[in-house]
Protein backbone atom coordinates (compact mmCIF):
# COMPACT_ATOMS: atom_id res chain seq x y z
CA UNK A 1 0.00 0.00 0.00
CA UNK A 2 1.08 3.44 -0.70
CA UNK A 3 0.52 5.46 2.56
CA UNK A 4 0.58 9.49 1.74
CA UNK A 5 -0.28 10.34 5.03
CA UNK A 6 0.83 8.57 8.12
CA UNK A 7 -0.35 9.56 11.80
CA UNK A 8 1.79 7.59 14.39
CA UNK A 9 0.90 7.31 18.21
CA UNK A 10 -0.45 10.83 18.22
CA UNK A 11 -0.96 12.49 21.50
CA UNK A 12 -3.09 16.00 21.62
CA UNK A 13 -2.95 17.38 25.83
CA UNK A 14 -4.46 20.56 26.91
CA UNK A 15 -2.01 23.02 29.49
CA UNK A 16 -3.60 21.20 32.44
CA UNK A 17 -1.68 17.57 31.11
CA UNK A 18 -5.32 16.31 29.83
CA UNK A 19 -5.47 13.96 27.41
CA UNK A 20 -7.31 15.26 24.45
CA UNK A 21 -6.10 12.95 21.46
CA UNK A 22 -4.86 9.59 22.62
CA UNK A 23 -2.34 7.19 20.91
CA UNK A 24 -4.26 8.33 17.43
CA UNK A 25 -2.77 5.60 14.50
CA UNK A 26 -3.77 6.06 11.70
CA UNK A 27 -3.05 6.09 7.27
CA UNK A 28 -4.14 7.56 4.36
CA UNK A 29 -3.50 5.67 1.00
CA UNK A 30 -2.71 7.52 -2.01
CA UNK A 31 -5.97 8.36 -4.01
CA UNK A 32 -8.62 7.19 -1.00
CA UNK A 33 -10.62 8.61 1.30
CA UNK A 34 -10.21 8.17 5.20
CA UNK A 35 -13.22 9.18 7.33
CA UNK A 36 -12.81 9.75 10.81
CA UNK A 37 -16.18 8.90 12.51
CA UNK A 38 -17.10 10.46 15.93
CA UNK A 39 -19.71 12.48 18.17
CA UNK A 40 -18.46 15.82 19.02
CA UNK A 41 -15.66 16.38 21.67
CA UNK A 42 -14.24 12.99 20.33
CA UNK A 43 -11.20 14.87 18.85
CA UNK A 44 -11.46 14.55 15.15
CA UNK A 45 -10.85 18.41 14.56
CA UNK A 46 -7.53 18.44 17.26
CA UNK A 47 -6.49 15.95 15.11
CA UNK A 48 -7.22 17.34 11.45
CA UNK A 49 -5.95 20.88 12.94
CA UNK A 50 -2.64 19.28 14.31
CA UNK A 51 -1.71 17.99 10.76
CA UNK A 52 -2.21 21.02 9.45
CA UNK A 53 0.32 22.62 11.93
CA UNK A 54 -2.80 24.73 13.28
CA UNK A 55 -3.00 23.44 16.95
CA UNK A 56 -3.44 26.20 19.59
CA UNK A 57 -0.57 26.91 21.40
CA UNK A 58 -1.83 26.11 24.90
CA UNK A 59 -2.20 22.35 23.73
CA UNK A 60 1.01 20.10 23.23
CA UNK A 61 1.14 17.67 20.43
CA UNK A 62 3.52 14.72 20.72
CA UNK A 63 3.50 11.45 18.44
CA UNK A 64 4.66 11.73 14.63
CA UNK A 65 2.79 13.37 11.11
CA UNK A 66 4.32 12.30 8.03
CA UNK A 67 3.39 13.39 4.39
CA UNK A 68 4.97 10.81 2.21
CA UNK A 69 7.41 10.12 4.80
CA UNK A 70 8.55 13.65 5.52
CA UNK A 71 7.83 14.45 9.18
CA UNK A 72 5.67 17.65 9.56
CA UNK A 73 5.93 17.62 13.69
CA UNK A 74 9.36 20.40 14.10
CA UNK A 75 8.42 22.55 10.83
CA UNK A 76 8.90 26.38 11.65
CA UNK A 77 5.34 28.58 10.37
CA UNK A 78 7.44 29.59 7.50
CA UNK A 79 8.15 25.92 6.26
CA UNK A 80 3.98 24.98 6.94
CA UNK A 81 2.76 28.04 4.79
CA UNK A 82 4.85 26.06 1.80
CA UNK A 83 2.86 23.17 2.83
CA UNK A 84 -0.69 24.21 3.80
CA UNK A 85 -2.65 25.01 0.88
CA UNK A 86 -0.23 23.72 -1.53
CA UNK A 87 0.40 20.29 -0.38
CA UNK A 88 -2.26 19.42 2.11
CA UNK A 89 -5.70 21.45 0.86
CA UNK A 90 -8.12 22.22 3.47
CA UNK A 91 -12.14 22.93 3.72
CA UNK A 92 -13.71 24.13 6.93
CA UNK A 93 -17.37 24.06 8.43
CA UNK A 94 -18.02 27.47 7.78
CA UNK A 95 -16.51 29.03 4.79
CA UNK A 96 -17.26 32.49 6.05
CA UNK A 97 -15.24 32.59 8.82
CA UNK A 98 -12.01 31.34 6.89
CA UNK A 99 -12.91 34.01 3.43
CA UNK A 100 -12.12 37.54 3.89
CA UNK A 101 -15.55 39.49 4.51
CA UNK A 102 -14.19 42.50 2.60
CA UNK A 103 -11.78 41.18 -0.10
CA UNK A 104 -14.08 40.25 -3.56
CA UNK A 105 -13.90 35.99 -3.82
CA UNK A 106 -11.51 36.79 -7.07
CA UNK A 107 -8.99 38.52 -5.43
CA UNK A 108 -8.76 36.14 -2.29
CA UNK A 109 -8.16 33.42 -4.69
CA UNK A 110 -5.98 34.82 -7.04
CA UNK A 111 -4.16 35.86 -3.77
CA UNK A 112 -3.63 32.34 -2.84
CA UNK A 113 -2.34 30.88 -6.48
CA UNK A 114 0.19 33.56 -6.44
CA UNK A 115 1.44 32.49 -2.97
CA UNK A 116 2.50 29.15 -4.43
CA UNK A 117 2.80 29.67 -7.89
CA UNK A 118 4.80 32.64 -9.51
CA UNK A 119 2.38 33.40 -11.71
CA UNK A 120 1.01 36.98 -13.01
CA UNK A 121 -2.47 38.11 -11.36
CA UNK A 122 -4.18 38.28 -14.70
CA UNK A 123 -3.19 34.59 -15.51
CA UNK A 124 -4.02 33.05 -11.44
CA UNK A 125 -7.37 35.25 -11.93
CA UNK A 126 -8.12 33.24 -15.38
CA UNK A 127 -7.47 29.90 -13.54
CA UNK A 128 -9.09 30.89 -10.31
CA UNK A 129 -12.37 31.80 -12.93
CA UNK A 130 -11.93 28.38 -14.14
CA UNK A 131 -11.92 26.30 -10.84
CA UNK A 132 -14.68 28.05 -10.08
CA UNK A 133 -16.78 27.01 -12.94
CA UNK A 134 -15.36 23.37 -12.18
CA UNK A 135 -17.17 23.20 -8.50
CA UNK A 136 -20.43 24.08 -10.73
CA UNK A 137 -20.89 27.83 -9.55
CA UNK A 138 -22.96 29.17 -12.66
CA UNK A 139 -22.13 32.77 -13.19
CA UNK A 140 -17.99 32.19 -12.11
CA UNK A 141 -17.22 35.72 -13.67
CA UNK A 142 -19.76 37.61 -11.17
CA UNK A 143 -18.53 34.86 -8.13
CA UNK A 144 -15.04 36.46 -8.53
CA UNK A 145 -16.09 40.10 -7.79
CA UNK A 146 -18.54 39.14 -5.02
CA UNK A 147 -18.18 39.38 -1.24
CA UNK A 148 -18.39 35.88 0.63
CA UNK A 149 -21.65 37.57 2.63
CA UNK A 150 -23.23 38.15 -0.75
CA UNK A 151 -23.29 34.50 -1.58
CA UNK A 152 -25.31 31.59 0.00
CA UNK A 153 -23.62 29.37 2.21
CA UNK A 154 -23.62 26.71 -0.68
CA UNK A 155 -21.52 29.01 -2.68
CA UNK A 156 -19.37 29.94 -0.15
CA UNK A 157 -18.48 26.04 -0.04
CA UNK A 158 -18.21 25.25 -3.36
CA UNK A 159 -15.68 28.47 -3.47
CA UNK A 160 -14.08 27.17 -0.44
CA UNK A 161 -14.11 23.56 -2.54
CA UNK A 162 -12.47 25.63 -5.47
CA UNK A 163 -9.59 27.17 -3.28
CA UNK A 164 -8.47 23.91 -1.78
CA UNK A 165 -8.07 22.38 -4.92
CA UNK A 166 -6.70 24.34 -7.36
CA UNK A 167 -3.05 24.29 -6.08
CA UNK A 168 -3.69 20.01 -6.38
CA UNK A 169 -2.87 19.47 -3.15
CA UNK A 170 -2.27 15.95 -2.53
CA UNK A 171 -4.09 15.82 0.85
CA UNK A 172 -7.48 17.66 1.09
CA UNK A 173 -9.13 17.38 4.19
CA UNK A 174 -12.65 18.37 4.84
CA UNK A 175 -13.67 18.99 7.96
CA UNK A 176 -17.50 18.85 8.92
CA UNK A 177 -17.51 20.32 5.31
CA UNK A 178 -21.24 20.41 4.80
CA UNK A 179 -22.78 19.80 8.36
CA UNK A 180 -23.72 23.88 8.44
CA UNK A 181 -25.85 23.45 5.11
CA UNK A 182 -29.21 21.82 4.38
CA UNK A 183 -30.01 18.42 3.36
CA UNK A 184 -30.08 19.22 -0.02
CA UNK A 185 -27.07 21.73 -0.69
CA UNK A 186 -24.86 19.37 1.46
CA UNK A 187 -25.74 16.04 -1.01
CA UNK A 188 -25.23 18.52 -4.60
CA UNK A 189 -21.67 19.71 -2.27
CA UNK A 190 -20.62 15.83 -1.21
CA UNK A 191 -21.44 14.73 -4.74
CA UNK A 192 -19.43 17.64 -5.93
CA UNK A 193 -16.57 17.21 -3.97
CA UNK A 194 -16.51 13.34 -4.07
CA UNK A 195 -16.24 13.23 -7.77
CA UNK A 196 -13.42 16.48 -8.17
CA UNK A 197 -11.29 14.26 -5.87
CA UNK A 198 -11.71 11.20 -7.54
CA UNK A 199 -11.43 13.16 -10.73
CA UNK A 200 -8.56 14.64 -9.58
CA UNK A 201 -6.55 11.64 -8.06
CA UNK A 202 -6.66 13.03 -4.61
CA UNK A 203 -6.70 11.62 -1.07
CA UNK A 204 -8.54 12.99 1.16
CA UNK A 205 -9.27 12.75 5.23
CA UNK A 206 -12.87 13.50 5.67
CA UNK A 207 -13.99 14.44 9.38
CA UNK A 208 -17.70 13.75 10.22
CA UNK A 209 -20.17 12.59 12.86
CA UNK A 210 -22.74 11.35 10.12
CA UNK A 211 -22.50 7.48 9.75
CA UNK A 212 -24.09 8.11 6.12
CA UNK A 213 -21.73 10.47 4.58
CA UNK A 214 -19.01 8.00 5.67
CA UNK A 215 -20.44 5.22 4.20
CA UNK A 216 -20.78 7.20 1.06
CA UNK A 217 -17.55 8.64 0.60
CA UNK A 218 -14.95 6.60 2.94
CA UNK A 219 -12.52 3.86 1.49
CA UNK A 220 -11.41 3.51 5.21
CA UNK A 221 -13.34 5.01 8.54
CA UNK A 222 -11.78 4.99 11.63
CA UNK A 223 -13.89 5.66 14.23
CA UNK A 224 -13.32 7.78 17.50
CA UNK A 225 -14.15 8.24 20.80
CA UNK A 226 -12.85 10.32 23.59
CA UNK A 227 -9.62 11.28 21.73
CA UNK A 228 -9.01 7.67 21.19
CA UNK A 229 -9.59 5.14 17.25
CA UNK A 230 -11.49 2.47 19.33
CA UNK A 231 -12.06 0.87 15.50
CA UNK A 232 -10.14 0.62 12.44
CA UNK A 233 -11.31 -0.68 8.79
CA UNK A 234 -12.27 -0.95 5.33
CA UNK A 235 -15.29 0.92 4.98
CA UNK A 236 -17.29 -2.67 4.04
CA UNK A 237 -15.63 -4.25 7.40
CA UNK A 238 -16.42 -1.40 9.95
CA UNK A 239 -20.00 -0.70 9.35
CA UNK A 240 -21.07 -4.37 8.54
CA UNK A 241 -18.79 -6.54 11.15
CA UNK A 242 -18.16 -3.63 13.48
CA UNK A 243 -16.67 -4.76 16.61
CA UNK A 244 -16.67 -2.68 18.97
CA UNK A 245 -19.99 -1.79 20.85
CA UNK A 246 -19.88 2.18 20.11
CA UNK A 247 -19.53 1.33 16.49
CA UNK A 248 -22.16 -1.12 16.86
CA UNK A 249 -24.47 1.78 17.89
CA UNK A 250 -23.68 4.00 15.47
CA UNK A 251 -24.69 1.32 13.10
CA UNK A 252 -27.78 0.68 14.40
CA UNK A 253 -28.60 4.45 14.73
CA UNK A 254 -27.74 4.47 10.55
CA UNK A 255 -30.63 2.17 9.85
CA UNK A 256 -32.79 3.97 12.00
CA UNK A 257 -32.32 6.97 9.78
CA UNK A 258 -31.50 4.88 6.46
CA UNK A 259 -35.25 3.79 6.76
CA UNK A 260 -36.66 6.85 8.36
CA UNK A 261 -35.58 8.70 4.72
CA UNK A 262 -37.24 5.77 2.85
CA UNK A 263 -34.52 3.88 2.36
CA UNK A 264 -30.50 4.73 1.30
CA UNK A 265 -27.82 2.85 1.19
CA UNK A 266 -24.31 2.93 2.13
CA UNK A 267 -21.03 2.69 -0.02
CA UNK A 268 -20.93 -0.67 2.43
CA UNK A 269 -23.09 -2.07 -0.39
CA UNK A 270 -24.50 -1.43 -3.78
CA UNK A 271 -26.19 1.99 -3.91
CA UNK A 272 -25.49 5.56 -1.91
CA UNK A 273 -27.66 7.95 0.21
CA UNK A 274 -26.22 10.94 -2.22
CA UNK A 275 -26.43 9.30 -5.89
CA UNK A 276 -22.55 8.13 -7.34
CA UNK A 277 -22.82 8.94 -10.54
N1 LIG B 1 -7.90 24.90 22.46
C1 LIG B 1 -8.39 23.95 23.27
N2 LIG B 1 -8.05 23.92 24.58
C2 LIG B 1 -8.53 22.97 25.41
N3 LIG B 1 -9.36 21.98 25.03
C3 LIG B 1 -9.73 21.95 23.74
C4 LIG B 1 -9.27 22.92 22.79
N4 LIG B 1 -9.83 22.63 21.59
C5 LIG B 1 -10.59 21.52 21.77
N5 LIG B 1 -10.55 21.11 23.06
C6 LIG B 1 -11.23 19.96 23.64
O1 LIG B 1 -10.73 18.78 23.00
C7 LIG B 1 -11.77 17.83 22.82
C8 LIG B 1 -11.83 17.41 21.37
O2 LIG B 1 -12.25 18.54 20.59
P1 LIG B 1 -12.46 18.49 19.00
O3 LIG B 1 -12.80 19.88 18.56
O4 LIG B 1 -11.29 17.85 18.37
O5 LIG B 1 -13.71 17.54 18.89
P2 LIG B 1 -14.52 17.09 17.59
O6 LIG B 1 -14.57 15.62 17.61
O7 LIG B 1 -13.94 17.73 16.38
O8 LIG B 1 -15.94 17.68 17.89
P3 LIG B 1 -16.81 18.74 17.03
O9 LIG B 1 -17.39 17.97 15.92
O10 LIG B 1 -17.81 19.24 18.01
O11 LIG B 1 -15.83 19.82 16.61
C9 LIG B 1 -13.04 18.47 23.34
O12 LIG B 1 -13.25 18.02 24.66
C10 LIG B 1 -12.72 19.94 23.34
O13 LIG B 1 -13.44 20.62 24.34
Amino acid sequence: MDAILEIENLNIRNAYGQSLVHHSRFSLESGKTYCLLGESGSGKTLTSKAILGMLPADLHMTGDIMLRGYKLNRLTEKDWRKIRGKRIGAIFQHPEQALHPSIPIGRQFSDLMRSHLPISRHEAEKQAEKMLGQVLLKDSAHVMKSYSHELSGGMNQRVMIAMALCLKPEVVIADEPTSALDVTTQAEVISLLHHLISDLHMSMLFITHDVLLASYLADTIGVMRDGKIIEQGSTERVLRQPEHEYTQQLCRYRSQRFLSKGGVSPRASSSTAVQRN
